[in-house]
């Protein structure tokens, strides 16, 4: 089976093996540069509604963790910004490395961040989201970045949680969670056509990245580190370093929803 990972020998330079598409022409994540993005006036405001009575559980998946919602209704959508539709929220989960220096997928002018959140929604014109999973504007993913700074407390919320889901195929109730508590203060982004940073590595993701980030404490990013890729009993492998590194941009063009 295919097995891709984050190792020597199933890590982001084999991934095209098995999966052709890595080196497409809309692939994610891509350094960010600022000075090279292009203000769009067109751009709308994000509006990200969530229900936390939409959030369902916790697992974790082997690559890294996720928190998943019901999305069998419109209660958590994102709508506007650089998208037409509504798109609901299905799932956020996060990419964050061994050591504060590295971590995110998105770099911003070649800076790393410790960490990186993306909030998983599917365009509602199709099915489910598998089928939007297959087209070209069927899934948008909002990045925000993580620094370090203060403890943020509504992300320790999600790491209390960690006891429970420390191995591979762990599963835990989370509910009552209300995703926005995660995001910045300030909206501003990018956005650019691009795709799933982890196999199927599908083209389908309209990538819109917050400018600011939110904080974490560097005991909180400690307590990333204390989660597993391995299953239980099997020898304990630190889920640690789960970013695909960027991409070629390939021609593509980033917009800026501020000057
Ligand atoms: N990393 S990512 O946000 O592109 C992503 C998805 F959108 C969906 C599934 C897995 C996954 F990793
Ligand atoms: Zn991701």
């Amino acid at each position: 089976s295919h097995a891709w990972g984050y190792a020597e020998d199933n890590g982001p330079e084999r991934w095209a093996d098995n999966f052709p598409i890595a080196n497409g022409p809309r692939q994610s994540p891509i350094d960010i540069v600022p000075g090279d993005s292009s203000y769009d006036a067109g751009l709308k405001k994000l509006n990200l509604k969530y229900d936390p009575s939409t959030c369902l559980d916790i697992l974790n998946n082997g690559h890294s963790f996720q928190v998943t919602f019901i999305d069998d209704n419109d209660n958590s959508t994102l709508t506007d910004g650089p998208i037409s539709g509504i798109y609901r929220l299905k799932q956020f989960h996060f990419h964050w490395g061994a050591s504060d220096d590295k971590g995110s997928e998105h770099t911003v002018a070649g800076t790393k961040y410790p960490a990186e959140l993306h909030l998983v929604h599917w365009n509602t014109k199709y099915p489910s989201f598998g089928e939007a999973a297959s087209q070209p504007d069927g899934l948008a993913v909002v990045g925000v970045f993580l620094q370090i700074g203060n403890e943020n407390a509504s992300l320790q919320k999600v790491l209390d949680a960690f006891d429970t889901i420390r191995t591979k195929g762990k599963q835990a109730s989370f509910e009552n969670f209300n995703p926005a508590t995660l995001l910045p203060s300030c909206l501003d982004y990018w956005t650019y056509d691009g795709s799933l940073t982890t196999p199927p590595l599908l083209e389908s993701v309209t990538w819109i990245v917050c400018k600011e980030p939110i904080s974490v404490s560097s005991g909180q990013m400690a307590k990333f580190r204390s989660l597993l890729f391995s299953a239980e009993g099997e020898a304990e492998c630190c889920m640690v370093d789960n970013y695909r590194p960027p991409q070629p941009l390939k021609g593509r063009a980033v917009r800026a929803s501020f000057q």
